[in-house]
């Protein structure tokens, strides 16, 4: 479905993804992990078409996105919520939701679909999103994300800054959604969550791969040591 081929970003003279490749299938939950700084952001970013690739290919269900702008690619069904939720905080939880469908493609998702998925959003449809807790925007973030109705869902760190018992309601929703047949490209700094949900781990150490595979092949302390940048003990 996605296929990264060497792909390189700058920031300036910053190389922030160095030589990335991957491939992700139709129906498949991978997770990015990485320490603070590993690019994980970055990389996402860049498959939405927010950051510009110095050099490499991006190609979705076996077309070149590269040279598309954002808007181009949610409407092919890549969509971002992103790092920090990012709502509007002056509309209301209803209309935060609707801007999400502006691009939106024919689908499982609507507005009675996502207050299905989560009806605590429901309950706060008409309240301004910047007097919601940081769960609830979530939740709304993510809401707003599948009103576009994608095929490829990119969730950048859902669980910043969540008390573990709102992470674990969010993260509840994500079976629901995998079965509308979304794919699901997370970034996620805690390992345990990672491997809890995704059935192939990505890690990025400092913009490169340091190991990548399905998470029932690699041990624990294989990716402890791709995280942090350790030779493996022996
Ligand atoms: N707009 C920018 N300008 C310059 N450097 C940037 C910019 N955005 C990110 N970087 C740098 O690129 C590197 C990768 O950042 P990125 O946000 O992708 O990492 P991350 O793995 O998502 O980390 P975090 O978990 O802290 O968000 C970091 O060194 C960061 O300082």
């Amino acid at each position: 479905m996605l296929r990264l081929d060497d792909l390189n970003v700058h920031y300036g003279d910053f190389h922030a993804l160095r030589g990335i490749s991957l491939s992700i299938d139709e129906g498949e939950t991978v997770a990015v992990i990485g320490a603070n700084g590993a690019g994980k952001s970055t990389l996402l970013r860049t498959i939405a078409g927010l950051n510009a690739a110095t050099s490499g290919e991006i190609s979705y269900r076996g077309q070149p996105v590269d040279r598309l702008p954002a808007h181009r690619r949610v409407a092919l069904g890549i969509s971002l919520t992103p790092e920090g939720r990012r709502l509007f905080p002056s509309l209301t939880v209803e209309e935060n939701l609707l801007t999400g469908a502006a691009r939106s493609r024919p689908g499982p998702w609507s507005l009675r679909a996502v207050y299905d998925l989560f009806p605590l959003v429901e309950e706060r449809r008409n309240r301004i999103a910047a007097r919601l807790s940081g769960g609830e925007q979530q939740a709304v973030a993510i809401g707003r994300s599948l009103m576009s109705n994608p095929a490829l869902l990119l969730l950048d760190e859902v669980s910043l800054g969540l008390a573990p018992v709102v992470v674990d309601q969010v993260y509840a929703a994500l079976p629901k959604v995998v079965a509308s047949g979304t794919t699901v490209l997370l970034v996620e700094q805690d390992v345990h969550r990672a491997t809890a949900v995704a059935g192939r781990l990505h890690c990025l150490l400092a913009g490169r791969t340091a190991l990548q595979g399905a998470v029932d092949s690699v041990r624990y302390e294989q990716i402890v040591a791709a995280y942090f940048g350790q030779a493996e003990a022996a």
